[in-house]
């Protein structure tokens, strides 16, 4: 079967602003995958245009092989959609508020199993805007969750969650997956979505800068390697020679060596360690976080140029992340339903 969600060339125009240039990607049951980039990458626009709310200028988006543009009150039973803000009533309850979701299908969840899932039981009668910002969050994905929907969007669904809560969101996503529930989501807390997304898209002013999973990232932007230390100086140009790979000073009398860290090529490097007479020391393999490969990636000028990697350079390359500006949320509440 193809993907569940399925975006082709997607391009988004607001007037003469691009906001999203050429998109493609496709999330599959039991998939995760992430869209990442800064404020104003495009993010919102293509979520926005997977749920129906707006219709690509090019290019396509198929949700359950439908036009969502066109189906989206036929897709709004099987699209869970969680929002940053849920558009729920103040005074409504949790409990009032998921009952009414529910009656939207014809074969919800169960309010109490999804409440204990997500630590929410004692809050059942708290109105909502009484409920703390993570409670507010993890309604909002029970909300999401209420109609068993076999495609889920999360627009950062880890936002202002302590960490027992983000446990409980991350086992849930885990049972989703488990259960070949398709999960598109967003976010800010890259090493949260490290641990959780199988893809990752990540954009930037409507442009891919990256795609592929968390591993793949890794390997294909470089920053992968193993570090030691030495007693005396090496010449980095001449192991890095012997070695076929690049080698840099890390600082004093510690160096990195580019390059996957499997057994063979440890293997390697001791051997030329040891014919070099290079004694080495606190040999460690390193590999860049996401979180890294996002700022070296973002950090780079200009969209489509390559970007490279060193774990020194790229935690000190690029804007800080900041937190996504709220989009007016009340004009999308009935995406729950
Ligand atoms: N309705 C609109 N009219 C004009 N320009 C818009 C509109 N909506 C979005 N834009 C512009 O399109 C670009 C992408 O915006 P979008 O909201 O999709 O980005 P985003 O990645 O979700 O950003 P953020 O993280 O800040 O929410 C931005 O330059 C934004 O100013």
């Amino acid at each position: 079967m193809n993907d569940a969600i399925e975006v082709k060339g997607l391009t988004i125009s607001y007037g003469t602003t691009l906001a999203v240039d050429q998109l493609t990607f496709g999330v599959g049951f039991g998939e995760v995958v992430g869209v990442l980039g800064p404020n104003g990458a495009g993010k919102t626009s293509t979520l926005e245009t997977i749920e129906g709310y707006r219709r690509p200028t090019q290019g396509s988006v198929r949700v359950l092989g439908l036009d969502p543009a066109a189906k989206q009150a036929q897709l709004s039973r099987e699209m869970g959609v969680m929002l940053q803000e849920g558009g729920i009533p103040a005074r409504m309850t949790v409990k009032a508020a998921l009952s009414l979701y529910s009656r939207f299908y014809d074969h919800p969840r169960s309010i109490s199993e999804l409440t204990e899932r997500l630590n929410l039981s004692s809050v059942l009668s708290t109105p909502y805007r009484r409920l703390s910002g993570g409670e507010k969050q993890r309604l909002s994905l029970a909300l999401a969750l209420i109609g068993a929907p076999r495609v889920l969007l999360l627009d950062e669904p880890t936002a202002g969650v302590d960490p027992e809560g983000k446990a409980a969101i991350r086992e849930l996503i885990t049972d989703l997956r488990a259960a070949s529930v398709a999960i598109l989501m967003t976010g800010h807390e890259l090493e949260e979505i490290d641990r959780i997304v199988d893809q990752v898209l990540i954009i930037d002013r409507g442009t891919e800068r990256a795609h592929g999973s968390p591993s793949e990232l890794r390997q294909a932007y470089g920053g992968e390697g193993v570090e030691f230390t030495t007693l005396s100086d090496v010449d980095c140009g001449a192991l890095g020679s012997r070695l076929g790979t690049s080698v840099h000073s890390v600082r004093a009398n510690r160096y990195r060596v580019e390059g996957e860290p499997t057994t063979e090529f440890l293997g390697h490097l001791l051997q030329i360690l040891g014919e070099l007479g290079i004694k080495a020391q606190d040999v460690a393999t390193v590999s860049p976080s996401l979180e890294e490969i996002y700022l070296s990636l973002i950090g780079s000028s200009e969209p489509g140029q390559p970007a490279g990697i060193g774990v020194e350079g790229a935690s000190t390359q690029g804007p800080p992340i900041t937190p996504e500006d709220q989009s007016d949320p009340t004009s999308k509440e009935d995406a729950h339903g």
